[in-house]
């Protein structure tokens, strides 16, 4: 059982890392908690809370792992290599491509209201 709670401690650890070594986490998860306070403000309803839930979790989920492979990248080829700056640029796209999709949501759901 001890293990199962190791597991949380680690995750946190791992929260705590890309916190405060990764300067776009910091954006995003202010970026998140702006959100979730503009979606109280505006009364969001069951269904619209998910969505931005699920956008927002995307984008954290994408940053987390954007953070595990530079770091990986950096002990594998810790020279210049094209390729290792390719699957760096790839993880890059892939918070991108999250973080235009949270935005397009944020946009549907709270233009109308305002
Ligand atoms: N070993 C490498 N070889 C070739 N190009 C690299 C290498 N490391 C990084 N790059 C290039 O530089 C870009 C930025 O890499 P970097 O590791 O600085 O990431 P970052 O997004 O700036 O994150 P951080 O500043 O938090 O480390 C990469 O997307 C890639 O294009």
């Amino acid at each position: 059982m001890s293990k199962f709670f190791k597991g949380f401690q680690y995750a946190w650890q791992g929260l705590n890392y890309a916190f405060s070594t990764q300067i776009n986490f910091r954006f995003h998860a202010f970026a998140a908690a702006l959100i979730a306070l503009c979606g109280f403000v505006a009364d969001l309803s069951g269904a619209e809370w998910l969505w931005i839930l699920l956008s927002v979790s995307l984008v954290i989920v994408c940053e987390l792992f954007n953070t595990a492979i530079e770091v990986l990248v950096d002990i594998v080829s810790p020279g210049y290599s094209r390729e290792a700056g390719i699957v760096k640029d790839l993880a890059s796209a892939a918070v991108l491509i999250s973080a235009i999709f949270a935005f397009i949501t944020a946009i549907i759901i709270f233009i109308p209201k305002i």
